[in-house]
């Protein structure tokens, strides 16, 4: 292979497309909520995937890169971290730049989609790969007649290796909501590690965090357009009661999620707003 390819394929019953570098780095979105499920760089998993993931779309896929929109989380009148995570994405293209390639997936909204959220939009995910690196764009469109607002995020959840010495850098003496008791403001001491349930909203750090874990190091970016950060992990608890996550699972995973949260994005009719979140594999 002489240049970036993208391959259809159906996966676990899934339509979704395969990108392969030719270094070796493969890349695998699903159709099903324009979710990256999959992303291998040297031979090594990055993402977690649960292994008991729903994958019929009667749940959100637990794993990979969910997209949540137009609502974070239950802050708003939507299901849980907003529409479009069970919706099937129409694939639209890929193109190749260089060493790169960006794969393009669109989601139209009829109008009325919901009843709490009737208004036109487009929202699209762009995910490029280029060696040890991949990086999520979504961006949504305003198609309609009247202004709406926003919530949402790219709810990454990245793969651990050894998670007694698994940290993330980046974020100490930052201020945070600790969603995990009662959203009580906090500030962050130290590095962010696994043990207790981590359930927090930071603002947007402004140079890129770094994980450390057995697998090395990988560093994690946002822009300026998602202004918070947000860092998950259910611990050993919460993460038994899960029923698409097993027991020791908590041990596998963190999430780093791109957000936009504490100040909801205006879009105006004709309007369009995007927003990305690259991982680079760096050791
Ligand atoms: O189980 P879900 O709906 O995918 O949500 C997982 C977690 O997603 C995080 O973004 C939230 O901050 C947590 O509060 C939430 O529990």
């Amino acid at each position: 292979m002489t240049e970036p390819q993208a391959t259809r394929e159906i996966w676990r019953g899934l339509a979704c497309t395969q990108i392969t570098l030719p270094s070796g780095d493969c890349v695998r979105v699903s159709d099903l909520g324009a979710q990256v499920l999959s992303w291998q760089v040297a031979g090594h998993e990055r993402l977690f995937l649960s292994e008991s993931a729903v994958l019929d779309g009667s749940a959100a896929i637990r794993g990979g890169v969910p997209v949540c929109f137009p609502q974070f989380n239950q802050r708003g009148p939507l299901p849980k971290h907003g529409l479009v995570r069970r919706s099937a994405w129409q694939w639209r293209s890929a193109q190749v730049h260089g060493e790169a390639i960006t794969a393009r997936w669109q989601w139209d909204a009829a109008v009325p989609w919901h009843a709490d959220f009737a208004h036109g939009v487009r929202a699209e995910v762009a995910v490029t790969v280029s060696p040890d690196t991949l990086t999520v764009q979504l961006s949504a469109t305003n198609t309609g007649g009247t202004a709406f607002a926003f919530t949402g995020a790219l709810h990454t959840y990245l793969a651990i290796q050894g998670a007694d010495i698994a940290a993330l850098n980046g974020l100490e003496g930052a201020a945070f909501w600790n969603a995990a008791k009662a959203f009580s403001p906090a500030v962050q001491s130290g590095s962010v590690v696994l043990g207790e349930e981590v359930d927090r909203v930071y603002a947007r750090p402004l140079q890129a965090l770094e994980l450390r874990d057995a697998a090395g190091s990988l560093r994690i970016s946002q822009d300026a357009a998602w202004p918070d950060t947000v860092v998950w992990n259910p611990g050993a608890a919460l993460c038994s009661s899960l029923p698409d996550m097993n027991a020791g699972d908590w041990m596998r995973m963190l999430c780093v999620e791109a957000a936009v949260i504490n100040q909801p994005v205006a879009l105006h009719p004709g309007q369009r707003w995007h927003a990305a979140q690259t991982l680079q594999v760096v050791a």
